[in-house]
């Protein structure tokens, strides 16, 4: 028998956005109902940002021994996944269990209710037989699911997704992957590093296809230097497993791969027809749910995190919760602005991007200006020695005299992006940026070297 229950606002998915507007209106005294299907937290703690650094930060440091020689003498690294696995169970992931998370909501006040939620007409959300009805409205933060393409033969074998890969007790003797994107080569060079021969296999014509080409040129380079087998402008035609080995069949081409293992990492979907948006006047059919600037999807809905389409990022989510937050308890604040997107692949040497890049600025029909210089042809660049390959890159709205997008890649590329960041979501003159000092002998400083340089 289905019973109707109140609450003032009900949370669908509790990853990163959808934990976070949950805990943060139950602490501002509303009657808030979380309803979570998997593991409050969602994908980036349990099978996503966290423990994929966890096994990069390992891997880097097996890296990091093997250029001890070069500067500094011996150094006998033995890779030894089980610390890995151990730590991705015991500390980031608490082997999967995420009571912790569930106690926290509870202790702010949130209720929790365990299952698949499902939109039943405006501000009513039902779980299996239950129906909630929220005075204030439903916020969606249901996330993506990996994306399988429709490779014959793939479905039915044992492939890997980002979540096997995470839960490894052992890598593989040899993996072939998927996709040459953000997961793909991060998981590429993390295995490669611990003795699994890899082969990406990326249908783009260069790795990280969404940024600027030299940033998937060098993500390309590194991998190979640490013997992974790049193949752009590649697809799998035919997939088949044989109980122990997986066969991929190129396109164009009589090639054969043969692993141990096949990870899928070919982008992320939504699933809006199992949540049922029709109910509210949405197209179940559309890749994402549209939002406003205040992260409204409707009358009382509201949508954030990886379903709105703005960037399948972890701090995308968080910022567009913060919003959401602001919204539902009706205190005024500005608009989602996407102009300084960053996102850091973190490969080693990481590379971070933020804003446009020159492509889709010139795209757009602006007059654009841009420069690079290399990490390796700076002062500390060059004291850094090996694992120094990286690059700034800089695209300035000639027009305006302002950055629009910067590409940051090399040792603590990520951090350095943060200089670019705040210069492009500030708006801070090129002319103002050429006239600040830059701590000597710092990775940013390369960041003055490529404000010279734009032409
Ligand atoms: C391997 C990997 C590495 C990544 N690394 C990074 C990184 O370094 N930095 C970064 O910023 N991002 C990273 N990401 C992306 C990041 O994990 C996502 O952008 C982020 O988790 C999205 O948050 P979200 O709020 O949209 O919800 P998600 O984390 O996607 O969680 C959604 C939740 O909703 C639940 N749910 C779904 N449908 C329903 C339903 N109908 N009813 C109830 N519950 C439901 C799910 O079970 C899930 O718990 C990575 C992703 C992967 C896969
Ligand atoms: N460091 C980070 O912030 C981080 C790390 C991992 C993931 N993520 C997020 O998760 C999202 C998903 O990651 P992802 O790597 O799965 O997706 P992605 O969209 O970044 O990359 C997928 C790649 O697969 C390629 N591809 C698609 N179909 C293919 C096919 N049949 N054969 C060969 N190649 C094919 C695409 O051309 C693309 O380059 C990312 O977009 C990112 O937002 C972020």
């Amino acid at each position: 028998m289905s019973t109707n229950e109140q609450a003032d606002v009900v949370v669908v998915g509790l990853g990163p956005g959808g934990e976070y507007i949950a805990g943060t209106l139950a602490e501002a005294g509303l009657d808030v109902v979380g309803v979570e299907a998997e593991l409050v937290g969602g994908e980036c703690p349990y099978w996503g940002c966290v423990p994929s650094k966890m096994m990069i930060r390992a891997g880097n440091l097996l890296a990091e021994a093997g250029r001890v020689p070069t500067l500094a003498g011996d150094a006998v690294a033995t890779p030894d996944w089980g610390r890995v696995a151990g730590r991705i169970r015991g500390e980031a992931t608490d082997d999967w269990n995420d009571q912790m998370a569930a106690d926290r909501l509870a202790a702010k006040g949130g209720r929790l209710i365990r299952g698949r939620g499902r939109l039943a007409g405006p501000r009513r959300v039902t779980v299996g037989d239950r129906t909630f009805e929220a005075r204030r409205g439903v916020v969606l933060a249901t996330g993506t699911r990996p994306r399988i393409p429709p490779v014959p033969g793939l479905e039915g074998t044992p492939y890997w997704t980002n979540r096997d890969a995470v839960a490894a007790k052992e890598p593989p003797a040899s993996m072939v992957v998927l996709g040459g994107g953000a997961i793909g080569v991060e998981l590429a060079q993390v295995f490669a590093r611990f003795t699994c021969a890899v082969t990406v296999i990326e249908g783009q014509d260069r790795l990280l296809a969404q940024e600027e080409p030299a940033a998937g040129e060098l993500a390309a380079q590194v991998l190979r230097a640490d013997g992974v087998t790049v193949l752009t402008g590649a697809r799998a035609r035919q997939v088949s497993h044989d109980g122990t080995e997986f066969t991929v069949r190129l396109e164009g081409n009589e090639q054969m791969l043969s692993a141990e293992r096949l990870l899928v990492a070919t982008g992320r979907h939504t699933d809006l027809t199992t949540l049922a948006v029709d109910t509210v006047g949405l197209d179940p059919t559309a890749a994402v749910v549209p939002t406003d600037g205040q992260m409204r999807a409707g009358e009382g809905l509201w949508a954030v995190g990886d379903i709105t389409g703005r960037g399948a990022f972890t701090h995308v989510s968080m910022y567009q919760a913060e919003i959401a937050v602001r919204d539902i308890l009706g205190q005024p604040g500005p608009d989602a602005d996407y102009r300084a997107l960053p996102r850091v692949t973190f490969t080693d040497p990481e590379i971070g991007s933020v804003g446009l890049t020159e492509r889709q600025a010139r795209e757009r029909g602006l007059r654009v200006r841009t420069s690079m210089v290399t990490i390796p042809s700076s002062t500390r660049g060059w004291i850094h020695g090996p694992g120094n390959q990286g690059f700034i890159k800089l695209v300035e709205d000639a027009d305006r005299g302002v950055l629009i997008g910067a590409t940051s890649a090399g040792p603590a590329g990520g951090e350095v992006l943060y200089g670019l960041n705040v210069a492009i979501h500030a708006e801070v003159p090129v002319d103002r940026l050429q006239h600040m000092i830059y701590t000597y002998p710092t990775f940013h400083r390369t960041i003055e070297a490529a404000l010279g340089a734009l032409r």
